[in-house]
């Protein structure tokens, strides 16, 4: 298991979640959920397919409004936010998607750069070199930096994924299903980037996975969505520790250590 980190400040929440509710048409997909993630954490969030952990990630990013609860990122409701502060709220927040690909026709450099372009940071020369420079170096891929996505593993154009995300400085980052399809080695050094990433950048996170050797080695907190709600949290042991048998299912078919 993983050991407790250092930098989590218990006193102070990245994002905070009461009664949040969210159905579509007669179908109840969030039902009360309550859930803190608190500075400088990585929170695992286990769930079947369908049980609305996506549906959580857009909630919380504003990208869906839910019908009921309270949303608190970073100190803003983001419900209750204005169109122009949740872009600036959502600058804060890194995402991780599966299918976050890079540009083919540019180059790692280029592509690191492209978020800085784009959010257009009055940045020099020099600035975004440093920031492109410092990005690599957390992948471990400093080499890569003339490469192109072509010529890079499944591994490593996940590496430049994130490192094109960090290169914002989020404050939280949300990591969707970061070690699916990758062989189980790369899936060892994704699951040590995500504890380096929240150890150099202080980043609080939340990590979506089915992969329970990634849980293991990444959450300092988990936390199962079952049923509409979060029914298990806690250290991964604590977790599985239960005798409901939808968790022990999910243990039992999913574990291969
Ligand atoms: N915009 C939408 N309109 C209608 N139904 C939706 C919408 N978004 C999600 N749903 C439904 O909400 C439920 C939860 O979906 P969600 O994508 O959050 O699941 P998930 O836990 O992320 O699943 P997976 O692990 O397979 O990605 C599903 O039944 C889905 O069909």
């Amino acid at each position: 298991m993983k050991k407790a980190s250092p930098n989590i400040d218990y006193n102070q929440k990245a994002i905070s979640i009461k009664g949040l509710q969210k159905s579509f048409d007669e179908f109840d997909v969030l039902k009360g959920v309550d859930l803190d993630l608190y500075k400088g954490e990585n929170l695992v969030v286990l769930g079947r397919s369908g049980t609305g952990k996506s549906v959580l990630i857009k909630i919380i990013s504003g990208l869906l409004k839910p019908d009921e609860g309270y949303v608190n990122v970073l100190g803003q409701e983001v419900d209750k936010i204005s169109p122009k502060e949740l872009d600036k709220l959502r600058l804060k927040i890194g995402f991780s998607f599966q299918n976050s690909a890079l540009y083919d026709s540019m180059t790692v450099r280029e592509n690191l750069e492209f978020p800085l372009v784009r959010n257009s940071r009055n940045l020099t020369r020099k600035e975004i070199d440093n920031l492109v420079e410092t990005v690599l170096d957390a992948v471990g891929l400093s080499q890569a930096i003339n490469q192109m996505p072509s010529e890079l593993s499944g591994g490593q154009r996940k590496r430049i994924g994130i490192a094109r995300t960090l290169i914002l400085r989020p404050e939280i980052m949300l990591y969707d299903e970061p070690t699916a399809g990758l062989d189980p080695i790369t899936c060892i050094d994704i699951n040590n980037l995500i504890n380096e990433v929240q150890r150099r950048f202080n980043t609080s996170s939340i990590i979506i996975t089915h992969d329970l050797t990634c849980a293991r080695a990444v959450g300092d907190r988990i936390a199962m969505l079952l049923d509409g709600q979060f029914q298990h949290e806690g250290t991964f042991d604590e977790v599985f520790a239960t005798d409901d048998e939808r968790a022990q299912a999910f243990y039992n078919y999913n574990f291969i250590d």
